[in-house]
């Protein structure tokens, strides 16, 4: 421990918190109170600028107090160099940038912690232009992370050294800060290719930076790569100021290739549809060079504003095997969610089958009622679990984006460390990945139980019904009988007086006795049906067990991850040093069979099997057509189609069930409901199986 100090701090200079281009920061103590502090202390560099310059930062610090900006506890002179220190609350979770460099995030933050930096980063550049502050320097690594109280993550903005004080935002200044990868283009031009320009800059240049950090939160990359990265200055700028508006990303892969643009989120992005949905537009407006299209400060809080005070409704569609969060304004109603479902799903309004814990939504909620007042327990774990009527039979499962792992070359300490690094992001990625597929697996279990105790029940009303119509028609038929034997004597009496034996009398009255016949036999039937049915329901039902396996397969992924997060760091350490000894040499070495850890790794992910959801590679179901274009033209209460994927089954390899549920409920008129009434069930058992394709598929 190396202590130096003010007359109020202590600070310990061998375990700096972070480092910056102009300073060191230190752990530091408050001597009287013992409460812990971060203390920045400025390099000989930043002494050599003009006074006014070191002047700002303090200046501007003490002007502000806000929730999202780090608080100044003092400025303090240095014991032996009179150098003045500042000194600041202490943010121990480091910045935004340590968090994107995690094997964990970089593929982005996960989303409820995306919508946290978004609104605080916001809040606190909001609080700066209601006071006129330019910051001129936003990028991750001056966002500061800290733990509130209750636990959740507070982000703050600091590092206000090439702050300004600006009357309006279109007032212009000259002077050049701020980071190359974040800068606006037309500073790049004049700060890093120094291109001889006097155009003017306003505080719309925090905008631009602004985009490019939201974008790297949300993705874990920058948005404009050209090939070579910081080295490759002209491309990058011919990237950033000749971009199309609306493009928000644009990658150079190779040496002098094509730049490829691109207006969405790159599809590693772990961020939900929802979301991605209602950001999308914002980056498109914030990385923007041209003045007139660029949006200004007001509308970005007005937006930003507004995605965050949506509520998130969580939603299982159980025929393309998607997780949904659909953002919607609390005031809204259940029509408009419907809407909302539909623009995620392609399921129309008046398609869905929506169920919340085992009711029919709009049995659990007020279908008028704002969304506020939805109950709080819909949530990932226990989302609305969203059923197709108008099944179409053209399953839409999502791909699975899974990066290869890179193979280590060994041409140096820092390459192995590198690929490491990229090994772990991956591995990380893919460890999400099966806990979502295992959730997915969870969430398709019970909304086959869910259908099903719908089914079961609406034909539990079909059952009643059935009683009532047959009470009806052996009192209809009791009428009918009576009838036709009044009619036959009749007719008997009329052939008598008559004396003639008219064939078209004779004709009526056999027309009418199998009418009566077959009437009676097609009754019988439907009674059967329907009783068979309910066997079906209630054996399917006794066979859909939980399966506890889920918890097997996430923790043993983990187990690999985590001996790949060791191998990396590792690498890290050895990385530092300029050589290794024989012993850490060879145990480097034998580090690099990281690939066996890789290969395990991969072939659970096989195991998975992501991509048989695929449609084509689901074994043939059994259907019957008639069934399914009955339930089509069937009348209103008809209770859809479903036929639906995995449930169950061992990654490991023991057993997967397909089930394929086709119930239809009935329409118009009392033959509807007999014949509209129908369930296909069908289990397939997959014997031990790496794939459901290679399998040969055994009826139940
Ligand atoms: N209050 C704090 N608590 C904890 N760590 C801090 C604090 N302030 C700064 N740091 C750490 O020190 C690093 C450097 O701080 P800062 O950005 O203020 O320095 P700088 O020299 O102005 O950097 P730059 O290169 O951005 O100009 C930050 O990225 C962060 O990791």
């Amino acid at each position: 421990m190396s202590l130096r100090g003010s007359g109020g701090f202590l600070w310990d200079v061998t375990k700096p918190l972070g480092q910056g281009a102009t300073s060191m920061v230190y752990k530091g103590r408050n001597k009287s109170t013992g409460e812990e502090v971060a203390v920045k202390v400025f390099s000989q560099a930043a002494h050599m600028r003009p006074a006014e310059v070191q002047m700002r930062e303090f200046v501007v610090m003490k002007k502000l107090t806000h929730r999202n900006i780090v608080p100044l506890l003092a400025i303090e002179e240095e014991q032996g160099t009179n150098n003045k220190v500042i000194v600041m609350q202490l943010t121990e979770h480091g910045s935004l940038y340590n968090m994107l460099e995690e094997p964990n995030n970089a593929y982005g933050l996960p989303e409820e912690e995306f919508l946290i930096v978004f609104d605080h980063v916001t809040a606190g550049m909001k609080y700066m232009r209601d006071n006129g502050i330019v910051h001129r320097d936003i990028k991750p690594g001056n966002i500061l992370r800290y733990i509130g109280e209750d636990g959740r993550s507070i982000y703050k903005l600091t590092d206000f050294g090439a702050a300004k004080q600006v009357e309006n935002d279109e007032e212009q200044f000259m002077s050049l800060y701020g980071t190359e990868e974040y800068l606006h283009p037309d500073m790049y031009e004049r700060a890093v290719l120094r291109a001889p320009h006097r155009k003017q800059f306003t505080s719309k240049v925090d905008l631009w930076s602004l985009g490019v950090s939201f974008f790297h939160v949300a993705t874990g990359m920058l948005p404009f790569k050209p090939y070579g990265g910081r080295k490759n200055r002209e491309k990058m700028f011919e990237i950033t100021r000749h971009k199309e508006s609306g493009m928000i990303m644009g990658v150079q892969h190779t040496e002098g290739g094509a730049i490829e643009w691109s207006r969405e989120l790159p599809p590693t992005c772990r961020l939900s549809v929802g979301v991605k949905h209602l950001i999308t537009p914002i980056f498109a407006r914030l990385l923007e060079a041209d003045p007139h299209k660029v949006w200004n400060f007001d509308e970005l809080f007005l937006n930003v504003e507004g995605i965050i005070r949506k509520r998130v409704i969580h939603v299982f569609c159980s025929h393309t095997w998607r997780c949904l969060k659909v953002y919607i304004d609390s005031n809204k109603n259940l029509t408009n969610l419907q809407e909302l479902i539909a623009e995620q799903t392609d399921i129309q309004h008046s398609d869905q089958l929506l169920i919340f814990d085992g009711q029919l939504l709009k049995d659990c909620v007020q279908p008028m009622l704002p969304i506020h007042s939805y109950p709080d327990g819909i949530t990932a774990n226990n989302p609305i679990f969203c059923y197709n009527r108008d099944y179409d039979d053209t399953n839409t499962f999502p791909q699975h984006f899974i990066k290869e792992f890179p193979k280590f070359h060994t041409t140096s300490l820092s390459e192995d460390y590198s690929v490491s690094k990229q090994c772990s992001a991956i591995a990380c990625f893919i460890k999400k990945e099966v806990e979502l597929y295992c959730l997915k697996q969870d969430l398709m279990r019970r909304s086959v139980h869910m259908y099903i105790n719908e089914v079961y029940h609406e034909c539990g009303h079909l059952v009643d019904y059935n009683l009532f119509l047959s009470k009806n028609c052996d009192t209809t038929l009791k009428w009918k009988e009576n009838f036709i034997q009044m009619l036959s004597r009749e007719l008997r009496m009329i052939n008598l007086l008559t004396d003639t034996n008219d064939p078209e009398l004779h004709s009526i009255c056999l027309d009418l006795t199998q009418f009566y016949e077959s009437s009676r036999q097609s009754t019988d039937e439907e009674s059967k049906k329907i009783t068979e049915l309910s066997y079906q329901v209630q054996s399917l039902l006794s066979k859909l067990q939980e399966d506890q396996l889920n918890k097997k397969h996430t923790a043993k992924v983990q187990v690999v991850v985590e001996q790949i997060l060791k191998i990396k760091q590792q690498f890290s350490e050895n990385r530092r040093k300029t050589s290794l000894s024989f012993n850490d040499e060879q145990i480097h070495k034998y580090e690099n069979d990281i690939e066996r850890c890789l290969n395990k790794v991969e072939s659970k992910i096989q195991r998975l099997d992501f991509n048989a959801g695929k449609p084509e590679s689901f074994p043939p179901v059994m259907r019957s057509e008639n069934v399914m274009s009955r339930s089509r033209s069937g009348g209103g209460d008809g209770i859809g189609v479903l036929v639906c994927a995995v449930v169950g089954g061992d990654v490991g390899g023991s057993v997967n069930v397909i089930v394929d549920v086709c119930a239809v409920g009935g329409g118009g008129g009392v033959e509807d409901d007999f014949n509209g009434l129908f369930l296909v069930l069908q289990f397939e058992k997959l014997g031990q199986s790496d794939s459901l394709m290679s399998q040969s598929v055994k009826p139940f």
